[in-house]
């Protein structure tokens, strides 16, 4: 019986044929190697057609396991969240504060708890003005900026600045490092006064004397005060930046390139249907019961 080898040559393809006088003969093979390639190729795309989509970029995440409430986490922390309330720069409660608790991820949450304890023993308590931010926040004030008619706060928040100049310069931002989590506004509050500490300009103040190092018109007490609010912040792992006396990032931020976008409230927490869902269905997620963050 005669054996077949197959070789390949030149792009073709053949079967070798011994001869009976040892020799082989080249039989070309139906198919060559070119042919089988665009088929393969066409088979290759055929298939991509048919496969599914990869979805989108990914929009804000709704995602709120990885988040805690302060109050719960680190329940010496007073708050009070401007954002919620009508006393802020925009004047009206901004979309997305549902109600007026402080939402965290487990981690920055974990180190504001000791922050606050260093504090309390010196003397302070840590008042919460911000925490974490959804995005439709970002995007609430991202509108009222566009509109140059609404300056009903400037009197309180902005007087010296032109509103058109509040983003420009870095007071607010339209990528917010709050949406992420794990970044927070803060003062102190002093406990033997029984009121905030003096930190020369009020929160949320969008004026030159607001950075760090202010102005040559911030007294010592007020430089005293800004130093050990941010010695306190900085020793238990967040960041400070030099515009804003109040506002600080922590270092080892678990969501570092996330932004997230479930409504301030406790029923974020309860789980994802809830966070997105509309009111009725909201209340009928209150029925499942209360997860206990982990400490
Ligand atoms: C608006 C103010 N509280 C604040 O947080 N500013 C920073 C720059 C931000 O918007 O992220
Ligand atoms: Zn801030």
């Amino acid at each position: 019986m005669r054996s077949r080898v197959t070789g390949v040559g030149s792009g073709q393809e053949y079967n070798k044929i011994p001869r009976r006088d040892g020799a082989f003969t080249k039989e070309k093979k139906a198919i060559t190697v070119n042919v089988k390639r665009r088929v393969a190729a066409a088979l290759f795309a055929a298939l991509l057609a048919f496969a599914p989509q990869r979805p989108a970029a990914a929009g804000p995440s709704l995602d709120a396991s990885g988040f805690v409430l302060v109050g719960e986490a680190a329940p010496d922390v007073i708050q009070e969240i401007r954002y919620a309330t009508t006393f802020n720069f925009v004047g009206c409660r901004v979309d997305g504060y549902e109600q007026p608790c402080a939402l965290l991820t487990r981690e920055a949450a974990a180190a504001l708890k000791n922050v606050s304890d260093d504090l309390i023993r010196q003397g302070y308590r840590l008042k919460i003005y911000d925490a974490y931010r959804p995005q439709r926040a970002v995007d609430h004030f991202v509108r009222w900026a566009r509109d140059a008619g609404d300056c009903s706060m400037k009197k309180w928040f902005y007087p010296a600045l032109d509103k058109s100049q509040i983003f420009k310069k870095g007071y607010v931002s339209a990528r917010s490092a709050h949406c992420r989590g794990s970044t927070v506004d803060v003062t102190l509050f002093e406990m033997s006064s029984g009121r905030d500490a003096d930190m020369g300009s009020p929160f949320d103040f969008f004026d030159e004397i607001s950075r760090f190092d202010g102005t040559p018109a911030l007294t010592k007490r007020q430089r005293a005060n800004r130093r050990l609010l941010r010695d306190a912040m900085t020793k238990r792992g967040f960041r400070a930046i030099s515009g804003e006396w109040w506002h600080f990032t922590l270092k080892d931020e678990p969501y570092p390139t996330a932004a997230f976008d479930f409504p301030v409230s406790a029923e974020s927490l309860r789980g994802r249907a809830a966070a997105g869902a509309p009111a009725e269905e909201r209340d009928e997620n209150m029925k499942v019961p209360e997860e206990i963050p982990e400490k």
